[in-house]
């Protein structure tokens, strides 16, 4: 398998405290791999991070490229995508213009076009693969507040898709779903990884991430305490200890 995304003893520092203690981490292509932890393990952290949404320390490796000094817009323009915890919709624009969003790449170029031809008919091909792949292509006309809110999770997640990134990192896309509602949305990121997209999925609700991920990383206090299958992790004492008396499930 090759690599995509490899982290080295890469740290978050705020202040005094380590939020991301020296993990080493990797994300191979074609796989769907979890990062999961207590509450402040230092989870988002991680995600802005490999991002470039905050300062870190180590080595962050991504294709093949040493990115950790590279600003966030030019890794997402190498291909890594990431969505946000607060999934704020555009309420007043349709499914499918939510997504065009996270499409346009704003070149200069395309700017100047904008000015000369406000009107310009803009390629689809993307936004439609993303339709496509998160089988809301149907839904593509509806405004947000017209859909369910399991729907309005995949538009969350349709509009990171739709930049084409060759890793997505999702930070708890299915906060607040019912557990039929998560069982398809876990159906629909499997078949975003099956569409050549990798994932890092951090989220609490356990039986998504355990039902579908390939591999589990489990950090606490920044630090990695696990990491190997669903099956693997849910068996590690460790992990079961920094679980405990927790609602998650484990
Ligand atoms: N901008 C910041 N400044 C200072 N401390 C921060 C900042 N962001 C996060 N922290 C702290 O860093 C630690 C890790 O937080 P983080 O949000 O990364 O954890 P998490 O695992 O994502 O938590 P949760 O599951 O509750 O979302 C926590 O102690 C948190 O209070």
């Amino acid at each position: 398998m090759s690599e995509l995304l490899r982290t080295e003893s890469m740290s978050v520092v705020y202040g005094g405290l380590h939020a991301v203690n020296g993990l080493d981490l990797r994300v191979d292509e074609g796989r769907l791999v979890g990062l999961i932890g207590p509450n402040g393990a230092g989870k988002t952290s991680f995600i802005d991070g490999i991002s470039g949404f905050t300062r870190t320390q180590g080595a962050i490796h991504f294709r093949g490229k040493r990115v950790d000094r590279e600003p966030a817009h030019r890794r997402a323009r190498l291909g890594l995508g990431r969505t946000w915890q607060s999934l704020e919709l555009f309420e007043d624009l349709t499914v499918r213009e939510n997504l065009q969003v996270g499409a346009e790449r704003q070149t200069v170029g395309g700017f100047l076009l904008d000015l000369v031809r406000p009107g310009r008919r803009r390629d689809q091909s993307d936004v439609d693969w993303a339709l496509d792949v998160l089988g809301i292509a149907h839904l593509a006309d509806r405004l947000p507040t017209e859909i369910s809110h399991g729907q309005r999770k995949l538009v969350g997640a349709g509009r990171t898709l739709a930049a084409r990134p060759a890793l997505i990192c999702m930070d708890e896309p299915a906060a607040g779903l019912d557990t039929t509602e998560s069982e398809q949305f876990g159906r629909r990121l499997r078949r975003i990884v099956e569409a050549g997209v990798s994932i890092l999925l951090v989220d609490h609700d356990m039986g998504l991430v355990m039902g579908v991920c390939d591999e589990v990383y489990v950090i606490e206090f920044g630090t990695k305490i696990a990491h190997g299958t669903p099956a693997q992790v849910v068996a590690d004492e460790r992990v079961r200890a920094a679980y405990l008396g927790t609602k998650a499930g484990i």
